[in-house]
């Protein structure tokens, strides 16, 4: 889909060591124009270490990296204008309010004017007025998070961008996002929610043990998704009914404890659901796949041995 448009972080080969412990092992990475670019990974596997490298706030032991055609060790102020960044950790100390801190900020990239902070903040549902020391980590994240859109960079690069939010404004966030994407401009972010990079994101990388262990076509891997359903019902479901769910809902591990129904569904819900909706249901839950293993379905019978790339992006 976007296989013509210009690459915007290029990454290639990075290492990195802190002291013994090696936190990146050789990252390659490819995001182009106009796409978002989802960065999943468990805990410590190396996500923040590699978008600190990126951005150069952090020494690289070896590897090189462009952003935006540049060097960020050598590009300068000019480079930074174009990038908004949203730290993982955001040290926000300041007796100053959020408007006067944003404004300094703009200031620095060479002025934002008031009414589009003012528009992010009240989507955001941030108050501008209260000093920022005393905010909330959910209202420090909203400021963490105008101040990477604000001067509308050509990519953003978001580390655990929904960390603190509530889900109306994780949802907020992800139309953001698709506004920016709409506007051909580039979001790189970080996550360990499968869901939310599922639910934006173009293509993704997971990130193991400091290796990138696959990059993925998330239209594709939406398609094989397989997501286990338990539903209850109001009354028990008899032998026919069940066999139904197996024959019409192309459901599979189809198990029936009284009035209860588990089974499993690959892509679209949408023939389970319809059948189910027959009945009076009194409780729906869908459990999201372990993201190792759906990763890694595709791969060497599930294995998902190390070194198994695939760039789903023909
Ligand atoms: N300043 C540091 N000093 C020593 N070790 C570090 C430092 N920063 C990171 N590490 C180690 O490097 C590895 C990668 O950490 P990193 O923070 O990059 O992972 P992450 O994927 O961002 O994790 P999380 O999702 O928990 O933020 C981990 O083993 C971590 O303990």
């Amino acid at each position: 889909m976007t296989a013509h448009r210009r690459t915007v972080i290029s990454a290639r080969g990075l290492t990195k060591s802190y002291g013994r412990t090696r936190a990146l092992a050789g990252v390659d990475l490819d995001v182009r124009q106009g796409e978002i670019f989802g960065f999943l990974g468990p805990n410590g596997a190396g996500k923040t270490t590699a978008i600190r490298i990126l951005l150069d706030l952090i020494r690289r032991d070896g590897g090189e990296v462009t952003l935006l055609g540049h060097d960020p060790r050598t590009a300068g102020a000019g480079l930074r204008a174009d990038i908004g960044y949203l730290p993982g950790e955001l040290a926000m100390s300041t007796r100053r309010s959020a408007r006067e801190l944003l404004t300094y900020y703009g200031n620095l990239r060479g002025g934002v004017h008031p009414s589009r902070i003012g528009a992010l903040a009240e989507r955001f549902k941030l108050d501008l007025d209260r000093p920022v020391r005393g905010l909330s980590k959910g209202n420090k994240q909203k400021v963490g998070l105008v101040q990477a859109f604000m001067h509308d960079p050509a990519l953003l690069i978001l580390d655990e961008p929904t960390s603190g939010l509530d889900p109306l404004l994780q949802q907020e966030f992800l139309a953001l996002v698709r506004e920016t994407r709409s506007e051909g401009r580039t979001v790189f972010m970080s996550s360990h929610v499968l869901s939310e990079v599922q639910a934006v994101s173009d293509r993704a990388a997971i990130i193991r043990d400091g290796r990138i262990a696959a990059t993925e076509n998330m239209e594709e891997l939406r398609d094989r998704v397989a997501r286990e359903f338990t539903i209850r019902f109001a009354e028990e479901p008899s032998a026919d009914e069940v066999e139904r769910f197996g024959d019409e809902a192309d459901v599979q591990d189809l198990a029936v404890h009284g009035d209860t129904l588990t089974c499993v569904v690959h892509g679209s819900p949408d023939a389970l659901i319809k059948l189910a909706a027959r009945h009076t249901v009194l409780m729906l839950n869908s459990e999201e796949p372990d993201l190792e293993r759906l990763f890694f379905t595709h791969y060497d019978n599930g294995t998902g041995e190390e070194g198994t790339q695939r760039d789903a992006d023909a």
